[in-house]
């Protein structure tokens, strides 16, 4: 048997960074850029105000206050998004909304709850403000030629917003990969067809998909390959146009586990494992026509689990991602657990926090057939291959099964 740690190297050595496309920006969302940006002017670009006001010089508002307060001419109203020709004189002001750019000969804004209307065009200074007061400066977030993103950097919303503050419209990123899925098996249904006897619905299909459109690539449901030879050879080369193949089923040693033998055959550089693990045991690596081909084991949650610990991690690889790994925390096991093998196991469990402790505890059943168990749970608790026990009560390590829904929380701040 390979160990984990071994067979995912090797999945990790084979699988290579994809190329790159130009995408528009919003469709960038949790890509990763494959460019270093760098800011082409300042931003925000001009002096503005922090406020709604008046701009001033400062030294006009020497002593102002509410019992004896400076009397300002105004001399213009300026909105957001134009530019004041004039310059500002002494005993001078001009009405000044948030974000307008601060005129000539101006130095401070008072803010307009600090002011009062004078006669005809003149407001009243009721506070004294020193220079530069609620003024925001040119280049305060961000100087030209600030290294802003770097290749390699996640493009999250602040990393979209931060594009476009500078005028990008389109971006480098990386490709996302094309999976296809396939599983096998003649007791297959689609999920559409009525239910018949000996039958079970194509299930794998479908969580495998969304792991994949979870993982941020592409899946592209091949269906059902019947247990024969033309059939799954065929589908398979359909499969080889994507980027990645992953089946489901045929990987063990049933007399109908045709699918080793097809790939033996067919010159395909696929190796069979036994992977030291719990579930997942029975596995399939290697090529198809170049591309990388995971041969899942058919069991519902077998098939999930080996995805969260091969392929997922290869896929974020491809799209060059540099953090591939699902977060792991420690928790506290709630109850006693034990072990009737060395293999590493991966426990479905359920999750919850007590003060700053996640507390966890199987979700039942653990059988490779369970999927409810899976909907359940929040992680998958990783048991070392010579961890035969643990009580109540011991730290485990956990890892979170962490897509964004499944973080939300009913708690608030
Ligand atoms: N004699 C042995 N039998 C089995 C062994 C073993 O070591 N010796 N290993 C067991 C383990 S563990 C697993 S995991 C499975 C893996 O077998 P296969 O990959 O060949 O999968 P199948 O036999 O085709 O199916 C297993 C199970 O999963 C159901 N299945 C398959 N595909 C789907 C699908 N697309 N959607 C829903 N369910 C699916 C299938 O009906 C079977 O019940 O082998 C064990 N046997
Ligand atoms: O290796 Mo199997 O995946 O335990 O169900």
């Amino acid at each position: 048997m390979i160990s984990v740690q071994e067979a995912r190297d090797i999945v990790l050595a084979q699988v290579k960074v994809l190329g790159t496309e130009r995408k528009e920006l919003l469709a960038s969302l949790g890509r990763v850029i494959a460019e270093d940006v760098f800011a082409p002017h300042d931003v925000p670009p001009h002096n503005n105000s922090a406020m709604d006001g008046y701009a001033v010089r400062s030294e006009d508002t020497h002593h102002a206050s509410r019992e004896h307060p400076v009397t300002l001419n105004v001399i213009e109203d300026l909105p957001a998004g134009y530019v004041s020709q004039r310059y500002l004189q002494t005993g001078q002001a001009i009405r000044i909304m948030t974000g307008a750019p601060i005129p000539d000969g101006a130095d401070a804004v008072v803010r307009v709850e600090d002011t009062l209307r004078g006669e005809g065009e003149q407001v009243l200074i009721l506070r004294e403000v020193p220079p530069l007061y609620d003024l925001r400066l040119a280049g305060e977030d961000i100087r030209q030629g600030d290294l802003i993103l770097r290749q390699g950097d996640l493009l999250r919303p602040a990393e979209i917003g931060l594009l476009s503050s500078l005028g990008r419209s389109t971006i480098q990123v990386y490709q996302r990969p094309q999976v296809a899925i396939l599983s096998t098996g003649d007791e297959l249904l689609y999920i559409d067809e009525p239910l018949q006897p000996g039958k079970i619905y194509n299930s794998n299909s479908y969580s495998l998909a969304a792991l994949v459109l979870d993982a941020g690539a592409i899946p592209i449901q091949l269906g059902i390959a019947r247990d024969t030879r033309e059939d799954l050879e065929q589908k398979f080369l359909a499969g080889a146009r994507a980027d990645v193949i992953i089946s489901s089923g045929g990987v063990s040693v049933g007399d109908y586990d045709l699918v080793k033998e097809m790939l033996k055959k067919s010159g395909s550089e696929m190796q069979f494992w036994k992977v030291c693990m719990k579930p997942g045991k029975p596995q399939a690596f290697g090529a198809i026509a170049g591309k990388p081909t995971f041969g899942l084991p058919g069991n519902p949650v077998s098939s999930m689990v080996s995805f969260e610990v091969f392929v997922r991690p290869a896929l974020l690889k491809m799209m060059g991602h540099t953090q591939i790994y699902r977060r792991v925390v420690t928790a506290t096991l709630a109850e006693d657990f034990r072990k009737s093998d060395r293999r590493k196991h991966f426990v479905r469990v359920a999750l919850r926090q007590e003060n700053t402790r996640y507390i966890a505890s199987t979700t039942g059943d653990q059988g490779s057939g369970i999927l409810r168990s899976m909907a359940k749970a929040k992680g998958l608790m990783v048991v070392d291959e010579e961890r035969m026990q643990i009580q109540a009560g011991e730290s485990v390590a956990v890892m979170l099964l962490d897509h964004s829904f499944s973080m939300s929380s009913t708690r608030d701040f």
